[in-house]
């Protein structure tokens, strides 16, 4: 079999799909992208195109080394979010090929089914109360929320009681049978962090996630030794050697993201380290339909997953939701909180190449939203 055409779709809300295409009629796909720098990552996917086309898809690894390293300069968020959808589109290829699902060809089914948590309360969360509430209605028994919106580095008396407030409040309607994690976007100092962190407990998160910027990782390590709250880290890290610092640290909880971080490939051996060092691996997963399907692949296969993010429902699905893209929904369709287990060859995902074709010809222009203090300076958002 031998790889013909490599092909990227632009589509909303602020994703980026690749197809894959081989000469026996076999088809993959996969979800290179970097939210706010998608047209980035596509030129990058049609560089590395360049080094597939011709080639026998089967040949995974070999493709990962030579994507990865053949330019000399390697690493990085653009890099490594491009290797990691062509590499997704491989595995979906081999899967097919071999009339498998993925995780079959990883080893098999670890686990019956996978806990999923959604998104409440966008970037600058006040009410939670009700969205958590609905997210329950929708069966979900875990959610995830940023801790604060735009705040001040050093975190003021009114920010900080701003975040236990909402936590608090999260919990009240969680009960004591379902999870709630804390997202802080590194918005604080690491200072602010030791003295936020430890209050935090009471309400007992599931993880707090990013206290700090993944520049500080040197840092985490008295995060971790200052509070017993779980500390989770990992969607701007990109390879199993920017994780082995914070495994070192200690974090509990390593969330590399499959259209980040090198794929399925990479993600396979970041969960192998974490392993090592008794953390659990969450998926990083605010994207599209095939990057979850990558991650529930991974998570079927991974013995030290811990549960999975998607985006249904989330903020920034503005204009188009994950569903618009498939073809069975029902793969995504929640029981009690977890997706069962996709038997489907391959990925497992039914893409509908027609909806995707007609997304990509709107395209999208998504971008980050820049956030400044109250003196104008830059804020992390
Ligand atoms: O945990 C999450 O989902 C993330 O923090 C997510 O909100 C961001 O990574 C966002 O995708 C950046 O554009």
């Amino acid at each position: 079999m031998k790889i013909t055409r490599v092909e990227t779709f632009l589509v909303a809300p602020r994703w980026l799909f690749c197809r894959v295409e081989t000469d026996e009629g076999i088809v993959g796909w996969g979800e290179p992208v970097v939210e706010g720098r998608a047209h980035t990552v596509r030129t990058a996917v049609h560089e590395l195109a360049e080094l597939l086309v011709g080639e026998d898809p089967l040949r995974i690894e070999d493709h990962w080394q030579r994507m990865t390293k053949g330019a000399f300069y390697r690493g990085g968020p653009v890099l490594s979010s491009a290797v990691a959808g062509l590499d997704q589109a491989l595995w979906d290829i081999a899967g097919k090929a071999f009339d498998a699902p993925v995780h079959q060809l990883l080893g098999g089914p670890v686990r019956d089914r996978v806990r999923v948590y959604g998104w409440v309360g966008g970037d600058e969360p006040t009410e939670i109360a009700e969205a958590i509430a609905a997210q329950v209605e929708a069966g979900l028994t875990a959610v995830k929320m940023n801790g604060s919106g735009r705040m001040s580095r050093a975190g003021t008396v009114a920010e900080i009681d701003g975040v236990l407030a909402r936590l608090a409040a999260a919990r009240e309607v969680l009960g004591p049978h379902r999870d709630v994690a804390v997202d802080f976007h590194g918005r604080f100092t690491a200072a602010t962090a030791r003295r936020v962190i430890p209050l935090l407990a009471d309400a007992h998160p599931m993880f707090v996630e990013e206290p700090v910027l993944p520049e500080h990782t040197h840092l985490l390590g008295d995060l971790v030794r200052s509070s017993s709250v779980p500390i989770a880290c990992g969607e701007r890290l990109y390879s199993r050697h920017e994780f082995l610092p914070a495994l070192q640290a200690g974090i509990a909880v390593a969330q590399p993201d499959l259209s980040h971080a090198g794929g399925i490939s990479e993600v396979r051996r970041i969960g192998s380290l974490a392993e090592v060092y008794d953390a659990q691996l969450a998926p990083h997963c605010p994207l599209g339909p095939i990057a979850l399907a990558a991650s529930l692949q991974i998570a079927f296969a991974t013995p030290n997953f811990l549960i999975q993010e998607q985006s249904l429902g989330i903020h920034y699905n503005v204009g188009a939701e994950l569903l618009d893209y498939v073809v069975d929904r029902e793969m995504f369709r929640f029981v009690d909180g977890h997706l069962p287990r996709p038997t489907r060859p391959g990925l497992g995902v039914l893409v509908d190449e027609d909806a995707v074709r007609r997304a990509d010809e709107l395209g999208h222009e998504w971008r980050s939203p820049t956030w400044r203090h109250d003196d104008g300076s830059f804020a992390e958002w």
